[in-house]
């Protein structure tokens, strides 16, 4: 664990740290170092994905921390992948990452995308309460996930997800699921949470960045946390992987606040859905 890192509580009675490295587009070649780079940053939670094609490199990076760090302070994130839903592919997929990243227990499995066009995700969402049960995960939610499918989860199997990752950012801003998931006990991580480097150069991030003597990346990681939404913001840079974790000893103040909540124009950065 680091200390100086907040954690948020999920309705399982797990934590997580409210940010962590995001791994998508990292080629493979480089997803050790630089995970390894984050971890030595005091990052602890990381986030990847069958679909990213590194979670060999992840779980590399993990076993190094490993050598001399503690299972309990870690927390990896991954995700099946849209072709494997259904309750045994799902649970195959489970299998194949778990021989990729090399661990007995991942901390937090989810659903990528809901793809209700294929009807499978109730299936998928079985699977994971099943690898739960058997004490393979820790925590189980979704990624992509509207109000009517979290619902249909509830309905059907009465579980619900604790956590749902989703596009978040000044930009786009998902009020209306946000308020859903705070009414119903699921916590909001942000994909994108840098709105993929869009919302960096916006004017309004810029005079705040300039105001408080921090940068644009720092401002917005700021905004999600005051407003109790968990980020895993990527870079390949080392020097911007630790800064964006250096976000805990300022705040924004209302002023500042209301002015980056302004910015809401729902404009995705990436995928708005993946039926
Ligand atoms: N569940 C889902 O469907 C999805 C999940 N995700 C997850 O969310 C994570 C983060 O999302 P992602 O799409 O990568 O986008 P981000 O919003 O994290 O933005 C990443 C981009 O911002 C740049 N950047 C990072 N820090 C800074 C900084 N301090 N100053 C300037 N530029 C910066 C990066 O460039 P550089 O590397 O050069 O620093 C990169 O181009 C992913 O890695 C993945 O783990 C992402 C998409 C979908
Ligand atoms: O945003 C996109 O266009 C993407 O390809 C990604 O969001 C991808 O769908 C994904 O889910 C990454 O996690």
């Amino acid at each position: 664990m680091n200390p100086s890192v907040p954690r948020a509580l999920l309705a399982d009675g797990s934590s997580l740290d409210v940010i962590g490295y995001g791994v998508y587009k990292i080629p493979p070649e480089e997803t050790e170092q630089l995970c390894s780079t984050a971890l030595g940053a005091g990052y602890r939670l990381i986030d990847t994905a069958a679909l990213y094609g590194n979670e060999a490199g992840v779980g590399a990076a993990v076993r190094s921390y490993l050598s001399s760090g503690e299972r309990d302070d870690l927390f990896i994130t991954s995700k099946v992948w849209n072709d494997d839903h259904g309750y045994d592919a799902t649970l195959r997929a489970f299998d194949a990452t778990m021989d990729r990243i090399g661990l007995d227990q991942l901390d937090l499995y989810l659903i990528h995308w809901p793809v209700p066009s294929k009807g499978l995700y109730v299936e998928s969402w079985r699977a994971l309460n099943q690898l739960r049960a058997d004490g393979r995960v820790r925590s189980v939610g979704v990624s992509n996930f509207q109000e009517d499918h979290l619902r249909r989860l509830q309905d059907e199997t009465g579980v619900r997800p604790v956590l749902n990752q989703i596009e978040l950012h000044p930009y786009l801003q998902q009020r209306a699921l946000r308020d859903f998931h705070a009414e119903n006990g699921i916590l909001t991580q942000a994909w994108s949470p840098l709105g993929r480097g869009t919302a960096l150069t916006d004017p309004v991030v810029g005079d705040i960045a300039a105001q408080l003597g921090r940068t644009p990346a720092q401002v917005v990681l700021r905004w999600h946390l005051q407003h109790d939404i968990l980020t895993i913001p990527k870079s390949s840079s080392p020097e911007r992987i630790s800064s964006n974790l250096d976000i805990f000893d300022f705040s924004l103040d209302d002023g500042q606040l209301a002015a980056l909540d302004a910015l809401d124009r729902d404009q995705h950065s990436g995928s708005a859905n993946r039926d």
